[in-house]
């Protein structure tokens, strides 16, 4: 019999170990060895311990890479909260599929292949490449009823867990998030609101680009949003099916499969990390296995990295999506591998220790 998809999620949170804490040891130890003041490389140095932890080895091959980029629509679009009309969810499917966005092309530098997927989009796509797995089309308009069932929030979670799943069964070894839905900054400040504490105000940025005014109108809507579904703080899935996107829903999953599978997941900018912080809450012993990439020029970003315990790689001033941010760091994951793997030692340079 198919698991139900709150079995899917509960059996996955279940198989979450901790790091392995001898590995991590043994990183540390090889670090210092290395010709440079102890500690001296800074976050290259926890990125290596960390990807020890995971995956047991000094210097693990992570060659074999994916972002997955969700899509998914949003029903408060009709509320005025975004620069840009909601066809542009489908059009930039279809732009991702052809190879022609940010985000292919900095997936093409770092050897990372892209999988995108369909997970509810409000239009009907069709392509080879593309990873049909609609749960609906669209959500809600959350300022007036409900994104989603809960149901349907588990059920995205689960498509983001099996895709994981499939997709380590098939050699990949670390994974990217990425998103694609027109309004998922209005549902992401949303979901800072009711996990985090933050004011609408604090919370609400302007995602692709409205003016201030507009921005608040959309403090506006977020606080509609939360006054209306009444999200139970204490149950973060009921915050994702009430405030939150199918997009989110499948990261939520991409997330905890990445930690049940013992694969490095890294979290790209706002929106990713208001999945980051759903899983988080799921799962606290996820939250060893997700590294932040950067610091997302959306105003809430940076109090909600915080509420993870994220710290980002680099500050780019980006405000993309797609996974951009975390395939840019693939190249610092990348590099503290290299350090692990090529700098001599104290003792075969010949360089005296301090
Ligand atoms: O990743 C970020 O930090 C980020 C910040 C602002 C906007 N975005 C992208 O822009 C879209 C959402 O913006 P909006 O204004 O329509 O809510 C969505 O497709 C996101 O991928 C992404
Ligand atoms: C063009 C465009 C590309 C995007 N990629 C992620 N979010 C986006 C929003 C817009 C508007």
């Amino acid at each position: 019999m198919k698991k139900t998809p709150l079995h899917v999620v509960e059996d996955t949170i279940a198989r979450i170990e901790p790091l392995n804490q001898e590995a991590i040891q043994a990183a540390e130890d090889h670090l210092n060895a290395l010709t440079k003041p102890p500690g001296s490389l800074g976050k290259l140095e926890a990125i290596a311990r960390q990807a020890a932890g995971i995956t047991g080895e000094l210097a693990a091959d992570l060659t074999g890479r994916a972002v997955i980029v969700m899509a998914g629509d949003h029903g408060v679009c009709e509320e005025g909260v975004s620069a840009f009309p909601q066809e542009v969810t489908p059009q930039m499917v279809m732009n991702f599929l052809s190879g022609g966005a940010a985000v292919n092309v900095l997936a093409r530098q770092t050897g990372t292949h892209l999988f995108c997927v369909d997970i509810g989009v409000a239009a009907e796509l069709t392509h080879d490449s593309l990873l049909s797995r609609k749960v609906r089309p669209g959500t809600g308009n959350i300022a007036r009823e409900a994104a989603m069932s809960r149901e349907e929030a588990l059920q995205a979670i689960a498509v983001g867990i099996e895709l994981v799943h499939e997709l380590a069964d098939r050699g990949y070894r670390m994974f990217a998030t990425g998103e694609m839905g027109i309004g998922n900054t209005t549902a992401s400040a949303a979901i800072c609101v009711a996990l985090v504490g933050m004011t609408a105000d604090e919370a609400v940025g302007l995602g692709t680009g409205i003016n201030e005014e507009r921005r608040r109108h959309k403090v506006e809507i977020v606080q509609r949003a939360l006054d209306t579904n009444q999200p139970s703080a204490a149950d973060p899935i009921d915050v994702l099916a009430k405030v939150g996107g199918l997009e989110i829903a499948g990261l939520v999953g991409v997330i905890l499969g990445s930690a049940a599978r013992r694969r490095l997941v890294v979290i790209d900018g706002f929106i990713s990390t208001a999945a980051a912080l759903v899983a988080a809450r799921l799962a606290p012993e996820a939250i060893p296995y997700m590294i932040g990439s950067h610091l997302s020029h959306e105003q809430g970003h940076s109090k909600l990295l915080a509420a993870v315990g994220l710290s980002p790689m680099i500050h780019m001033d980006m405000r993309l999506g797609e996974g951009t941010g975390a395939v840019l760091g693939f190249h610092f994951i990348d590099a503290a591998l290299h350090i692990m793997r090529e700098m001599a030692t104290f003792e075969s340079a010949g360089v005296s220790k301090g």
